[in-house]
């Protein structure tokens, strides 16, 4: 047969137009974890925080001073300020669509990366807003811009129509989003009034230069369905708000501001709150461009090394040597502090931005702070003198708790029947160890390798514990696993537990990245919250986060948490030589030592998350282990995916 027949009669199915490109917004949809860090509750409001911080930086810049948020009936939300507007005519580089729609349409598009049309800004990827479109069932932008109002509006990252003039707007100016977010990807997760409100009213705390009003039509009970936030008095006000009258060593707060430019001519600047209080643990709330940053940073390290060297000096000079003694620890046990710091261009870990990398803050916060805090105290000398004495005492009592522990942990390790399969550390002192409790014997194996052996104990457990909440009391003493492990720890069960006499400083769950290791995991978790909570309470508890996959490449290696990354460092390399290899672990037990100890158990290279119930509503973690504990052992799983960040916080 002629080729040209051969090609005739074949069906014109391939053809360019069988190659796929996910286009636009569709990578988002498809993985909104890399987005948003998941599709929680934490991630759903993390869109208002996305839509909002593009308002904050329009004020920062000066060209807004008022934001309205609303939160709807259907909960629907409507963010709109009286900024400059998000521009609306042809974009140069695609002279068919608006900008406002290449914004809104194009992940990296935005006039926040060279730094020209604003100094200092929360946004710096160009996504935000796109992410937020891409997933959100209804989008409805609004622009008041040259006295006329535009609209355009979108679906699920796809523009329903052009930009179009929709009336005249002789007397405003601004933006104005609404948007539903879409529960094909968020599910039943829903606005919390509290928790917005709560984000809401720091922001304004953070730029006096703004009012913030908010606006909602669902009443939680709790919180006011309207309010205005305007805070002149910034953060001094905001750490007296904070503090709730607590009694504290300075009558007014250490606080300040430092404008960059000014000072080290370069643009930003920073202000901080900070007081010490004898009546409540301490805190440290950070932000950078009004962005939370709860993990903290290089801004967060600058400033407690300015307050540490400055307070040291000062007890020095006052001829103090005990002062010498403090450290960072004692600083932050019971010191209450604000900081919030302007950069340009700064660098954060993950889209998220919970955490400031930007190297330079450190250097430029450290100074700022510290030239400021030298002289306050050198002004206010009674207020240093309590300080001082307070800060020499809690190091005082460090030492003296070190001391006690290491005396109480010698006698209990000799008087203590410990279970046999328990293999303790050597360490006679508390400080410093860390108890794994492993899954299976086979994990214990190469743990065991992989273990520092003078601080680093291991406690396998074979197969699965009891159910704490199905189990009758009596039940509870007569489980072996859970008398190895009530014995392991050394603090009694029932009316004889007492964290004091706890053996280790961190209690870590080691399991399988698989459906039955978190199962497990949350069986030893539902343990300690219903039998132990104290332990959880005193931030003892934590899960190690054993990786799912391992890409090696020449002589490179690194590791993946999960599919995502996985996916992620594929795509980008990991800057090796020659064909990426990917080898997926199934399990603790498959890692060689070196792989475990490198990625799970090492503290210089290890991930760790701590488990903690969520204050602002520890009744509701109670209901949801009961939920998910009680009746329904196929939810436990999603639970740890879905919710882990609810109850737990990074710690590296
Ligand atoms: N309310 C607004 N007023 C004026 N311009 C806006 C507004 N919202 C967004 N923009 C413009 O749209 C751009 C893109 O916003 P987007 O949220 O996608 O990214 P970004 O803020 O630059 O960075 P990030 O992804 O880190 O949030 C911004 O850089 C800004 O130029």
């Amino acid at each position: 047969m002629p080729d040209d027949l051969l090609t005739q009669d074949a069906p014109a199915t391939y053809d360019a137009s069988s190659i796929e490109v996910l286009e636009g917004l569709e990578p988002v949809r498809k993985r909104p974890g890399m987005y948003i860090g998941g599709t929680d509750e934490r991630a759903l409001h993390h869109l208002v925080a996305e839509v909002l911080d593009n308002s904050m930086d329009e004020a920062v810049a000066g060209h807004a001073n008022r934001i309205e948020v609303e939160l709807h009936a259907d909960h629907a939300m409507t963010i709109r300020d009286n900024g400059r507007g998000i521009p609306i005519d042809p974009h140069p580089k695609f002279p068919e669509k608006s900008a406002l729609e290449v914004i809104l349409c194009t992940l990296h598009a935005g006039g926040k990366f060279s730094g020209k049309a604003y100094e200092t800004s929360g946004g710096l990827h160009g996504v935000g807003a796109s992410v937020v479109n891409a997933l959100s069932d209804s989008m409805v932008v609004q622009v008041a811009r040259d006295k006329t109002l535009y609209e355009q509006r979108f679906s699920r990252g796809v523009p329903l129509g052009p930009v179009e003039k929709v009336g005249a707007a002789p007397n405003r100016r601004g933006t104005t989003v609404t948007f539903h977010a879409d529960a094909d990807i968020f599910g039943h997760h829903k606005f919390k009034p509290a928790r917005l409100f709560k984000s809401i009213r720091s922001k304004a705390y953070l730029f006096s230069g703004v009012e913030i009003r908010w606006k909602s039509a669902i009443d939680d009970g709790e919180t006011p369905q309207e309010a205005t936030f305007h805070f002149p008095g910034g953060l001094s006000d905001y750490l007296r708000e904070t503090m709730n009258g607590a009694s504290t060593y300075a009558e007014a707060p250490f606080s300040g501001t430092v404008d960059f430019q000014q000072k080290f001519r370069t643009p930003g600047k920073v202000e901080w709150a900070i007081n010490w209080t004898p009546s409540r643990d301490g805190f440290l709330q950070s932000y950078c461009n009004t962005v939370p940053t709860p993990e903290g940073g290089t801004h967060v390290a600058g400033f407690w090394a300015a307050i540490l060297k400055g307070i040291k000096a000062y007890g020095e000079l006052v001829g103090n040597k005990k002062a010498a003694q403090i450290t960072r620890e004692d600083l932050i046990a019971g010191g209450c502090a604000l900081v919030s710091c302007f950069i340009r261009e700064p660098e954060f870990v993950g889209q998220t931005k919970d955490r400031l990398a930007t190297v330079e803050a450190q250097r430029l916060v450290e100074n700022a702070v510290r030239d400021h805090f030298d002289n306050w105290l050198a002004a206010d000398t009674k207020s240093a003198g309590a300080i001082l004495d307070f800060l020499v005492l809690r190091a005082e009592e460090r030492m003296r708790r070190r001391q006690e522990k290491e005396t109480q942990r010698k006698s209990a390790t000799k008087k203590l029947r410990l279970p046999g399969k328990l293999v303790d550390c050597s360490s006679n002192t508390r400080e410093g160890t860390e108890l794994f409790i492993v899954e299976g014997d086979s994990a214990g194996g190469s743990a065991k390798m992989a273990r520092d052996r003078k601080t680093q104990a291991l406690l396998p457990l074979r197969g699965k514990i009891l159910n704490v909440l199905g189990a009758a009391s009596s039940k509870l003493g007569s489980n072996a696993e859970i008398n190895d492990l009530t014995q392991a720890l050394g603090v009694g069960l029932g009316s004889r537990f007492n964290i004091d006499d706890l053996r280790y400083d961190r209690i870590i769950i080691m399991t399988d990245a698989d459906v039955d290791g978190a199962h497990i995991a949350s069986l030893l978790m539902t343990f300690f919250f219903t039998q132990m909570r104290p332990m959880i309470d005193a931030g003892h508890l934590y899960l190690a986060c054993p990786p799912l996959f391992r890409l090696t490449q020449g002589a490179k290696r690194v590791y993946c948490i999960d599919e995502a990354e996985k996916n992620e460092l594929l795509e980008k390399g990991i800057g090796g030589k020659g064909k990426i290899d990917v080898s997926r672990f199934k399990g603790l037990g498959e890692m060689d030592a070196k792989d475990l100890k490198e990625t799970t158990m090492d503290p210089a290279s290890r991930k760790l998350i701590r488990v903690t119930i969520d204050e602002d509503e520890p009744g509701e973690t109670g209901d949801l282990v009961e939920r998910l504990m009680g009746k329904k052992p196929e939810l436990r799983f999603q639970y740890i995916q879905e919710n882990a960040r609810f109850v737990a916080e990074l710690d590296v």
